[in-house]
């Protein structure tokens, strides 16, 4: 039985928490509002996130980080990316524990991954950071519907240990050590599922979102590969796996909030009308960065930015995507 501390207590930090506390782990969750705290411990509830399921009666909750952590084997990092820096320069760190990031984003202003700033901010060696992802739709999860997923570090003696840590009975994780790969897929799948979901809110059937899905995985790659990625982790669970499960699910924030764009509403409108992250919305810009700073071509991203930060409408954005020059499909310059 591993000590895990689980920071963060929104839709994937809840159902991670229980699947940690299916596969036999002492877990304890950080809530940054007490009324959070209460409900988990009291009522074995996360009421604005799940209202109806019931969680594990041995998962507790607190609102005091340092006892959250405290003699932690594992802690789990599950607040927004663009939050992370800041939440980890209040929080003192266990001095052994592995530290592993479930944030899905890339930070704004940086171009920062997440475990480059789990990093920067707490001086860890990479040895000690390790990063989830994968088609892991936090709700199916918690209803502890079957799923794999990928635990990526750069020593594979850490992403084993973390495997080992979090497999449960229906959670099978697998190990990675291209950290970059893992981490640039499962943000940039947001994005494309942004379009997806505009696709899908603006009418368009399934030849137009199979479309932005195959493509957005050419961008994904062609990203990956100028970061200095494995290019098969495109092909795995991080890559096609979490990429196919976002933009196909309703489920899913990124394509819900897309959809609501297609159908007309407007990002504050929409932001405005959810407490829930959709990672996508902010990454977008740190990631047409990143493509712009490689010489790496995003067409997908780079519409979507237009959606988001000028306000295109998303009418607009297929027409520019369908209207570029005519190309090879496996010109990949
Ligand atoms: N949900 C999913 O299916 C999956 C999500 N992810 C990734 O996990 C990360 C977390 O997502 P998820 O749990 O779904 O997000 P949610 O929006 O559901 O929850 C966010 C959590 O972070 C807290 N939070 C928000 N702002 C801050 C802040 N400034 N400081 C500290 N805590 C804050 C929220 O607290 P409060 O409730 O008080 O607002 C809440 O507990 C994202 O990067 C996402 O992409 C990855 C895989 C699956
Ligand atoms: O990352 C996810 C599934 O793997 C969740 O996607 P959303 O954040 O779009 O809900």
């Amino acid at each position: 039985m591993s000590g895990v501390a689980v920071m963060g207590s929104g839709s994937w930090g809840t159902a991670f928490a229980l699947t940690l506390c299916d596969a036999g782990n002492d877990v304890r969750l950080w809530a940054r509002r007490i009324e959070v705290c209460r409900a988990v411990n009291t009522e074995h509830r996360n009421p604005d996130y799940f209202p109806d399921l019931e969680l594990p009666p041995t998962l507790t909750a607190t609102d005091d980080p340092q006892r959250a952590m405290a003699e932690a084997d594992l802690v789990v990092l599950a607040v927004p990316s663009q939050t992370l820096r800041q939440n980890l320069t209040g929080w003192r760190l266990p001095e052994t524990a592995v530290v592993l990031s479930l944030a899905k984003g890339i930070e704004l202003g940086t171009g920062r991954r997440m475990s480059e700033v789990v990093a920067e901010v707490t001086g860890l060696p990479d040895e000690r950071i390790a990063v989830l992802t994968g088609p892991n739709l936090s709700h199916e999860i918690a209803e502890r519907q079957p799923a794999a997923s990928v635990i990526a570090s750069t020593a594979h003696e850490t992403a084993a240990l973390v495997q080992k840590i979090c497999h449960s009975p229906t959670f099978r994780p697998y190990t990675n050590t291209d950290v970059i790969g893992c981490e640039l897929g499962g943000a940039t799948k947001n994005v494309i599922a942004l379009a997806v979901g505009m696709a899908v809110g603006l009418g368009f059937g399934d030849n137009a979102t199979a479309s932005v899905i195959t493509r957005g995985l050419a961008e994904i790659s062609r990203l990956g590969r100028a970061l200095g990625a494995d290019p098969h982790t495109f092909s795995g669970l991080a890559g096609m796996g979490d990429l196919v499960a976002t933009c196909s699910s309703p489920l899913s924030r990124n394509r819900s909030f897309g959809e609501e764009l297609g159908r007309g509403r407007s990002v504050a409108e929409i932001a405005g009308s959810t407490r829930q992250v959709a990672e996508g919305v902010k990454s977008c810009t740190a990631i047409r960065a990143l493509g712009s700073a490689h010489g790496v071509e995003l067409p997908i991203v780079e519409a979507v930015v237009r959606v988001i930060e000028n306000g295109e409408p998303p009418g607009e954005m297929v027409a520019h995507l369908l209207a570029r020059a005519a190309r090879p499909e496996r010109d990949e310059t």
